[in-house]
């Protein structure tokens, strides 16, 4: 490990009912960074997630941490609605957490500032919306100030202000520090924290290239065809994420692939149902 390095696996491989999802897995995060890890549905995003976070042991390999005294903040991708006031519940958790009272009063005033929530405004989390709950979420992980706050799609569902409040509570949090490592499925979100991007691929890890930090557009398309086109599609294409939806595959595709990959798309037979590109603004 280097100094800067705050967990590592090494080698690491996952297999459920012997069946690997994941294979041969080595990354390090370091100090202050925000790596965003992308995959498509099922690819082994939040299994890798909960490895970081130890929530999980992998079959075989290593996780090692830079100290025991480590703090790893977790958020799954979404919260219930509790019968309980925000503060209730971070005093709550705070106390499983073993922190003190008078640090668990502190704190959460703190992070109700930070994150923007105002904590008297509604009477129970029973009436919050996707967003402030998402926050809360964000906030329980972060109730010991975290060397770094592990997210699983913390932007799912949300609408265009909660995620810009959200993107700001997390810079927020970046600037006192914390590493954060995501699993961020729209390109333009994850480029507002990204420093490194990782792809799941068939059970194994790929570092991103240039193209996926600098792009200034990407496409969003859907489209039907049959099996075998979709696998020659996504392995000419590595770099193109899909997800299945109900009418058939959503890809999300960058520039640079767009041009080759319709052509790929429709020389073999394929129909468009949907095609939108949406640009960066930077
Ligand atoms: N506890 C489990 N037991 C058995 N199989 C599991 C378990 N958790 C995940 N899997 C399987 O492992 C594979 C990877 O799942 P995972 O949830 O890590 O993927 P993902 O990339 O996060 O997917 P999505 O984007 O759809 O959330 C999937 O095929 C899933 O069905």
């Amino acid at each position: 490990m280097n100094s800067d390095s705050l967990v590592t696996l090494n080698n690491i491989t996952k297999q459920y009912d012997k069946r690997t999802v994941l294979s041969s897995i080595s990354m390090t995060i370091n100090q202050g960074e925000s790596i965003i890890l992308r995959g498509s549905n099922g690819s082994g995003k939040s299994t890798l997630l909960k490895i970081f976070a130890g929530l999980i042991n992998p079959t075989s390999g290593e996780r090692e941490l830079r100290n025991s005294k480590l703090i790893i903040g977790y958020t799954p991708d979404r919260m219930s609605k509790l019968k309980m006031t925000s503060t209730e519940y971070l005093t709550h958790m705070g106390k499983i957490a073993g922190i003190s009272n008078k640090q668990l009063d502190l704190r959460i005033k703190e992070l109700h500032e930070l994150f923007n929530l105002e904590p008297i405004k509604s009477p129970n989390m029973l009436h919050y919306s996707k967003g402030m709950l998402q926050k809360v979420n964000l906030m329980q992980a972060s109730l010991k100030v975290p060397d770094l706050l592990v997210l699983d799609e913390p932007f799912s569902g949300l609408d265009t202000e909660s995620i810009e409040h959200l993107l700001t509570s997390l810079k927020n949090l970046r600037g006192q520090g914390t590493a954060i490592l995501a699993a961020v499925h729209d390109p333009l979100l994850a480029k507002q924290l990204i420093s490194r991007t990782f792809w799941i691929r068939q059970g194994r890890l790929l570092e991103g290239t240039e193209q996926s930090l600098k792009f200034t557009a990407f496409y969003e398309l859907e489209c039907q065809f049959n099996q075998r086109v979709h696998f020659e599609l996504t392995t000419s294409f590595p770099e193109v994420i899909w997800t299945l939806e109900d009418k058939g595959y959503r890809y999300t595709i960058f520039e640079e692939d767009y041009r080759d990959f319709v052509l790929m798309l429709l020389n073999n037979g394929g129909v468009i149902i949907y095609l939108r590109r949406r640009d960066a603004l930077s």
